[in-house]
């Protein structure tokens, strides 16, 4: 075997997981122009596909989370159809199974669909069918999470729905949208009924505010997942010896191998990290927390699954097997029945990336 590094090439040949990704900001800017055209929404910056996917990228670097959660405004309000529903979740699967990606949780909010008069019920249907569609045929499965938006007060409606939901392809739940002012426990209720119905979440924290929104997600909410996490390098020390030093907190995520769903464009555009090569990820994955590596808005961020990996090899010199060891953390990860992630691990994920590694 070579001692060469993993090339984008070779990386979007590998069996992928992806599990933090948003449906509304995921969209082709071609479709964006389009439904756009036949929905009459008339907001764009531009109706020239080209120009919009520079458009998305450069007002989303702007360093605060709340103006890039502003660019959102025009993938919604062309996701207000069934139609349109139907055609982003299927091009979205399509999309996943070109990168490589064979088991995905994609998340959006229903509550944001409904401003032309589709029904909660109605919007999760059609994205289901559009998830359905796209994936037939091609080696890829998805499921979704439903999220709730973190200032509105939805939060228990969703959770209902995702439990109503859940044994027709909805995987669990999630709270989305600006975190400065809106902690986690302002939801407890939602996330309360969703332990007592013995059903899977996981939550934005960690990403625009510290430790106290990471420690409510856990010990007061009970999430089983933590959508960036990327401050909880704020309870780990790295003293002059370069031993770093785990807070009780950081112990605790470690322990209890709870996932972070990092990702790492996203956190450069919203100020959560300065640079890849700096970015918390390089800590965490030394010290073996169970990392997992995502795209978060893959409109927004100008990114694939496999191109934040290769921005990783890049950064930190990983090779096939921290690629699989991502990627086997993530198969670990997801809210799918346990024999099914064994599956695919065993059947997809390692012969997958044992193939790639004889080829390199
Ligand atoms: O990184 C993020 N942090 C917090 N909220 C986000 C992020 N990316 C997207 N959304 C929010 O989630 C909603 C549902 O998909 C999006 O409309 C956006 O407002
Ligand atoms: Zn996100």
């Amino acid at each position: 075997m070579s001692q060469q590094l993993p090339t984008l090439e070779e990386i979007r040949r590998a069996p992928k997981v992806l599990l933090h990704d948003h449906l509304d900001g995921g969209l082709r800017p071609g479709t964006i122009v389009d439904l756009a055209r036949e929905t009459g929404y008339d907001g764009l910056p531009t109706t020239d596909p080209g120009a919009l996917r520079t458009w998305f990228r450069e007002a989303s670097d702007s360093g605060s989370l709340e103006r890039y959660l502003e660019t959102f405004d025009h993938t919604v309000g062309v996701m207000q159809t069934r139609e349109a529903l139907v055609r982003v979740a299927a091009e979205c699967a399509e999309d996943l199974a070109a990168d490589g990606v064979v088991y995905a949780e994609v998340r959006y909010a229903p509550e944001q669909h409904t401003e032309r008069g589709l029904s909660l019920e109605e919007v999760i249907e059609a994205v289901l069918e559009g998830f359905r569609i796209g994936s037939e045929g091609r080696g890829i499965k998805v499921g979704t999470l439903l999220t709730a938006m973190r200032h509105q007060a939805r939060s228990m409606e969703i959770a209902e729905l995702a439990v109503r939901y859940r044994d027709v392809g909805v995987a669990g739940f999630d709270i989305a949208g600006a975190e400065a002012g809106y902690p986690p426990t302002r939801h407890l209720d939602a996330f309360e009924y969703l332990q007592r119905e013995n059903a899977h979440f996981t939550i934005h924290a960690g990403e625009a505010f510290g430790l106290p929104s990471i420690w409510q997600a856990i010990q007061w909410c009970g999430a089983d997942r933590l959508g960036h996490g990327v401050r909880i390098i704020d309870d780990i020390a790295v003293s002059g010896d370069g031993e770093p030093k785990l807070g009780r907190l950081a112990a605790y995520v470690r322990d209890k191998r709870i996932p972070l769903e990092m990702c790492p464009t996203s956190n450069l555009q919203t100020g959560a990290a300065a640079s890849i090569a700096e970015h918390p990820i390089g800590l965490l994955r030394r010290l073996s927390f169970r990392v997992t590596v995502n795209t978060d808005n893959r409109l927004m961020s100008g990114t694939t699954v496999s191109e934040e990996f290769a921005k990783l090899v890049e950064a930190f010199g990983y090779d096939w097997d921290d690629l699989q060891w991502f990627t086997v953390n993530a198969m670990k990860s997801a809210f799918l029945p346990f024999d099914d992630r064994l599956a695919l691990i065993n059947g997809v994920i390692k012969p997958g990336f044992a193939r790639l590694k004889w080829q390199a």
